[in-house]
């Protein structure tokens, strides 16, 4: 059994790969914080952006084997298009880790798909995934070296970007930390950009979905 939130069409938004169209799956549940606000300030996990509780949300549900969430999923991607691209899927959450298996990617990939994982890092990863990218969370222990892309949200204190530098990862990314409702206003911007000036390894993403007002 799958629970996933909310499903849809979009612009990968952040990292290496932004930019490009792809169905996001929006698993339900996080193992660095429960969702809720009263539990927040005493989470692993503090800065969430995003809505995981429930399968409320646009396409979301329960969907009881891999076959027909990847039904569901490809069911999303315009048949318009035809061969002119290959379908994509990002599977994020919450935590994708927790309920993202072996199965349920062969099935994607059976449905044509190249298949993208947006983790915390503080699970082991089921074989067969394309594009990994880790974004490591303040003293959670970080179980995942290796990997596509390693996408840091900055500043955080108990998480800074030297502890990771030497890591087996392509690319090297800081995303400023959007603390809502001031958002980038203040300092997580500027000082991201200066870290990234002063040790050019890292590469600045900014979250393009929220410039172009899209999901
Ligand atoms: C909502 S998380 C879901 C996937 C997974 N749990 C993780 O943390 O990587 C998706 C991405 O958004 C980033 N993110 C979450 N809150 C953010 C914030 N307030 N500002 C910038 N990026 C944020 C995460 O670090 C992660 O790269
Ligand atoms: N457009 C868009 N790009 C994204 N990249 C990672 C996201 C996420 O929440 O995991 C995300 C998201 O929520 N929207
Ligand atoms: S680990 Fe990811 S989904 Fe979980 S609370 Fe942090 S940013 Fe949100
Ligand atoms: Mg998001």
């Amino acid at each position: 059994m799958y629970s996933v939130k909310e499903a849809f069409y979009s612009l990968q938004g952040e990292g290496a790969r932004a930019g490009r169209a792809g169905v996001f799956c929006r698993f339900s549940g996080c193992n660095l914080w429960s969702g809720r606000e009263r539990d927040r300030a005493s989470s692993l996990c503090r800065f969430c952006d995003t809505d995981f509780v429930g399968i409320d949300g646009q396409n979301g549900g329960r969907f009881a084997t891999a076959d027909a969430l990847a039904e569901h999923l490809a069911a999303l991607w315009p048949s318009s298009l035809g061969e002119a691209a290959t379908p994509y899927v990002i599977f994020t959450g919450g935590e994708p880790l927790l309920q993202l298996d072996g199965t349920l990617i062969d099935v994607m990939h059976d449905h044509g798909f190249e298949v993208a994982v947006e983790t915390n890092g503080t699970l082991p990863p089921p074989a067969g995934i394309d594009w990994l990218c880790v974004s490591p969370k303040g003293q959670a222990p970080l179980a995942l070296h290796q990997g596509n892309e390693l996408k840091l949200v900055y500043p955080q204190p108990d998480a800074m970007p030297q502890r990771f530098s030497a890591l087996d990862f392509e690319h090297f990314f800081l995303q400023p930390m959007d603390r809502q409702p001031q958002g980038l206003e203040g300092t997580t911007l500027a000082e991201t950009v200066d870290y990234c000036l002063t040790h050019p390894q890292w590469r600045l993403s900014m979250q393009l979905h929220k410039l172009a007002g899209i999901d």
